[in-house]
């Protein structure tokens, strides 16, 4: 049985949810699982906007033929290639062999890298800015190259003005019914996992991100259309323009500290939560303490964006850093993390490496501003430095209380 909704009086919503998945992209944890969305315009042709992932290919099919209602389709749009977008590709086409695909040069590619399908004499290949119309609706094709793949592009519908928007603006979370960003309470249920979302998956790319919403600045845009979560439209939508814009130039978004920290036997989780109590007893709201082996690093990394300081501790493992603490660190390089303040606690019993190991790395990414030298424990922290401790505190609150950030 079809499970669809009209977004528009032409444009019906034919996507599906999967609660199932523990992993998205077998890495990243899914509480609430995730939702695929595809869009169906019917105009005087059709267009398909978008497929979904094959876990809700059942479902997909059926609510595509419920919506066409007995007509064809004509146009299917590939704005994103990865996998959970495009897996019924090859069925659509089996499904409705007049059917174009509509794509770029770099969909093309992609599509017959990852599928044996023959699209020769059924792909329509468009530029960046070219337009496809279909009755009432024209289509405005607008590359995002690296939003975060290299083919994907947004398709702009002026009619109904909207933006099919690919992966930008997606969020974690499972189809609920509330299609509609106003339908549900975003802010407390989608806006931290739209955050993870957007700091691990795009996050790297956050040029391009600027890039492309520099391009559709000029557009008027009542509805966001993303492949993953809630249709944005109203405040949520723009509070989520807000929060990209922000988290897309790396700055800081809230005044807080996050403390990070590895620890085998508790010495180095010690000095990390005096710390945090020197911290909140000089007016630092917003601390959050995770212990590496514990919360998954996507959570970590969502926080390392949100929060204007950073404090990294961990013991020294064999000479080296703790796996899991080089991982975190290591991954926020990657991310192309960059502008915070940060701090680091070392820890040793006789070799100590971790603090200068820690320093190093942060040191290498742009725009780390180290506050207070390296913290240096032997084993565990001892009475003697206490104030030092303290001192260290004293530098990371002041800093914290004059830091510069969207929305203090
Ligand atoms: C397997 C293992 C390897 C270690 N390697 C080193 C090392 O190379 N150099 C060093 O100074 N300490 C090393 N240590 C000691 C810890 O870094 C040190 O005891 C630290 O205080 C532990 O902090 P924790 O209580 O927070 O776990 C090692 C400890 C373990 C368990």
């Amino acid at each position: 049985m079809e499970v669809v909704r009209n977004i528009t009086q032409d444009t019906i919503w034919v996507g599906g949810g999967d609660v199932r998945l523990a992993l998205f992209e077998n890495m990243f944890p899914l509480e609430n699982g995730v939702s695929y969305n595809s869009f169906l315009i019917s105009d005087e042709k059709t267009a398909l906007i978008d497929t979904v992932d094959e876990s809700v290919g059942r479902q997909f099919i059926e609510n595509i033929k419920a919506a066409l209602d007995g007509r064809t389709l004509n146009y299917l749009i590939v704005n994103h290639m990865e996998p959970d977008h495009c897996a019924n590709i090859d069925e659509i086409c089996r499904l409705f062999p007049e059917a174009q695909i509509v794509g770029n040069k770099k969909t093309f590619q992609m599509i017959q890298q990852f599928y044996d399908i023959d699209i020769e004499g059924r792909t329509l290949e468009v530029k960046d800015g070219d337009s496809l119309t279909l009755g009432v609706h024209t289509l405005r094709f607008i590359f995002a190259p690296m939003v975060h793949w290299p083919e994907v592009m947004f398709t702009y519908d002026a009619y109904d003005k909207m933006l099919f928007s690919a992966d930008a603006f997606g969020t974690f979370g499972g189809y609920t019914g509330n299609l509609f960003s106003d339908e549900t309470d975003y802010e407390e249920v989608y806006l931290s996992e739209a955050r993870r979302y957007y700091t691990n998956i795009v996050g790297k790319y956050g040029v391009q991100v600027q890039a492309a919403m520099k391009k559709t600045a000029d557009l008027d845009i009542q509805m966001i259309c993303p492949l993953h979560g809630p249709v944005l439209r109203g405040a949520q939508m723009r509070k989520l323009l807000d929060k990209y814009a922000v988290w897309s130039s790396y700055r800081p978004e809230e005044r807080g500290v996050l403390l990070t920290y590895a620890s085998m036997y508790g010495n180095t989780e010690n000095a990390v939560r005096l710390l945090a109590n020197f911290l909140a007893g000089n007016g630092v709201k917003n601390i959050r303490i995770y212990d590496v082996s514990k919360t998954h690093f996507s959570t970590i990394v969502a926080d390392a964006f949100r929060f204007s300081h950073l404090v990294f501790a961990s013991p020294t493992y064999n000479l080296k850093l703790y796996g899991a603490m080089e991982n975190v660190i290591k991954d926020l390089a990657a991310l192309n993390l960059q502008n915070r303040d940060v701090s680091v606690l070392g820890n040793g019993s006789w070799a100590p490496a971790a603090g200068k190991a820690m320093a190093g790395m942060l040191s290498e990414m742009k725009d780390m501003r180290l506050i207070g030298d390296v913290f240096e424990i032997r084993s565990a922290l001892k009475k003697e430095q206490y104030s030092a401790l303290e001192n260290l505190a004293e530098l990371i609150s002041s800093s914290v209380l004059c830091v510069d950030v969207e929305s203090a």
